[in-house]
C-alpha cells in the first residue's frame, strides 16, 4: 500500500467509543517491545525543576541569576522544566481546560463538524496514520493553527462551547508572550545576543495548538496515549490536566514521570532549538501513558520558526571544541514528516557532513 493510501487502515471505532465500552484495545494499538523500553506506568518522578520565569523580566537580580542557572542546567540535561510565574491566572487556565473538556463532551457528530480531513493535520480526529507499521495512539485530538493569525482556519474552530474561540485566542496571545520571555532567557543562559532565537523564529513564527484527550483505557500496560517522540517544534509549552498525570520524559535512557503541578506550564524544547543551540540544549524524547479510570486532557502549544526561513546553529555556539553538529535547514516540519513516514529520526538526517560521516561511516 502506498503512503498516500495509508490513512484508511485506521480502526473503525473511535478511541472514545472503545473507552466507553471498555473494549480490549485492537492489535493496531498494542505497543511491541521497542528500543525505548516497555511501558511502565509509574516510573520515578523526574529531575524537572520548577523555574519562576517572572524573574527573567528583571534580569539583573540575584534571583534571576539563580533561575537562569536552573534553566541552563535543565535544558542541557533533560530539555524539560516546569514554569511558574508566567503571569497567566489560575482561573484563566481553568477556563481553558473547561472549554476543552466541554468540547470533548459533545456528541461525536457535533465534533466531527470540525473533523480532520485525510492527509491534513488540522481539525478533530484520532492519531494520523502515516504508515502501515504505525502503532496507534490512544487519544483523540483537536489541532488548530493559531499563528500567524491570517493562517487560522476558523471553520475548524469549535463554535460550541460558544466561548471556545475567544478563550483560545486569548490563551495563544499569553503563550506568545511567555515564549518571548523564554527566548530571551534561553539566549542569556547561553551568553548569546538576546534576540538570537526570536530572529531565527521570525515575526511570523507558527503556533499550533493541540488539544489532546486521552479517554480511560482497559490496558494501560499495553497501550500508549502518545508513543515516544521528540517534538518537531522549536519550543513546546504544555498545559497539563489539573489532576491526572500521564506524561513521561526520557533522560539518559530512563523514563521519568512529569508531576502535575497545579498551573505550572511544562516547557520542553523541540528539535529545532536543539539545532539552533548546536546540540547544547536538548529536545527530549517523551510519551504519554493511559489509565483505567479517568479522562486526561492536555493542551500543547508548538512554536516553530517560519517554514521559509533558514535556521541553523548559532555561530556563537560553534567553535573548535564544539564543531557544528547540524546543517542549516528550511521547513524542518516537512523534513520531520517525511522521516516519520520512513521510520527515520529526523534530527539524525540533518547532521552536518562531518557528523554524518562519523555516525554513518558507510554513507
Ligand atoms: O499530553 C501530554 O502530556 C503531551 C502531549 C505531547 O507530547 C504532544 O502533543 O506532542
Ligand atoms: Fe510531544
Amino acid at each position: 500500500m502506498s503512503l498516500q493510501q495509508a490513512e484508511p487502515i485506521s480502526v473503525s471505532k473511535s478511541v472514545e467509543k472503545m473507552s466507553t465500552y471498555g473494549d480490549h484495545p485492537p492489535s493496531q494499538f498494542i505497543v511491541k517491545e521497542t528500543q525505548f523500553g516497555s511501558i511502565d506506568t509509574s516510573p520515578p518522578l523526574g529531575p524537572f525543576p520548577v523555574i519562576d520565569i517572572s524573574h527573567f523580566s528583571n534580569s539583573s537580580s540575584q534571583e534571576a541569576t539563580l533561575q537562569l542557572e536552573k534553566l541552563r542546567s535543565s535544558l542541557s540535561s533533560s530539555g524539560c522544566f516546569q514554569a511558574i510565574g508566567h503571569g497567566i491566572s489560575d482561573s484563566f487556565l481553568d477556563k481553558v481546560r473547561e472549554v476543552a473538556i466541554q468540547f470533548f463532551a459533545l456528541p461525536e457528530e457535533e465534533k466531527l463538524k470540525y473533523g480532520r480531513a485525510v492527509n491534513e493535520s488540522e481539525g478533530y480526529g484520532s492519531d494520523r496514520v502515516v504508515s502501515e507499521k504505525q502503532v496507534l495512539d490512544w487519544s483523540q485530538r483537536l489541532s488548530l493553527r493559531v499563528f500567524p493569525q491570517n493562517k487560522r482556519r476558523l471553520n475548524l474552530w469549535p463554535q460550541n462551547p460558544t466561548q471556545f474561540s475567544e478563550i483560545l485566542d486569548e490563551y495563544a496571545m499569553k503563550i506568545k508572550n511567555v515564549t518571548e520571555v523564554l527566548f530571551k532567557a534561553i539566549a542569556k543562559s547561553l551568553n548569546v545576543d538576546e534576540d538570537s532565537f526570536s530572529n531565527q523564529f521570525g515575526a511570523r513564527a507558527l503556533m499550533q495548538a493541540r488539544f489532546n484527550f486521552y479517554p480511560p483505557c482497559s490496558r494501560p500496560d499495553l497501550v500508549l496515549g502518545v508513543k515516544p517522540h521528540t517534538d518537531r517544534s522549536g519550543i513546546t509549552i504544555l498545559l497539563q490536566d489539573k489532576e491526572i498525570e500521564g506524561l513521561q520524559v526520557r533522560v539518559d535512557g530512563k523514563w521519568y514521570r512529569v508531576p502535575v503541578i497545579c498551573n505550572a506550564l511544562v516547557v520542553n524544547l523541540g528539535d529545532q532549538m536543539q539545532i539552533m543551540t548546536n546540540g547544547m540544549y536538548k529536545s527530549p524524547m517523551h510519551r504519554v501513558v493511559t489509565n483505567t479510570e479517568r479522562l486526561r486532557m492536555s493542551l500543547a502549544s508548538f512554536i516553530e520558526p517560519e517554514p521559509e526561513r533558514e535556521i541553523g546553529p548559532l555561530e556563537d555556539l560553534i567553535d573548535e571544541q564544539r564543531p557544528r553538529i547540524y546543517r542549516n535547514v528550511k521547513d524542518y516540519g516537512a523534513i520531520n514528516y517525511e522521516c516519520y513516514q520512513k521510520g527515520l529520526v529526523a534530527l539524525e538526517t540533518v547532521k552536518s557532513l562531518v557528523f554524518t560521516s562519523v555516525c554513518f561511516p558507510d554513507n
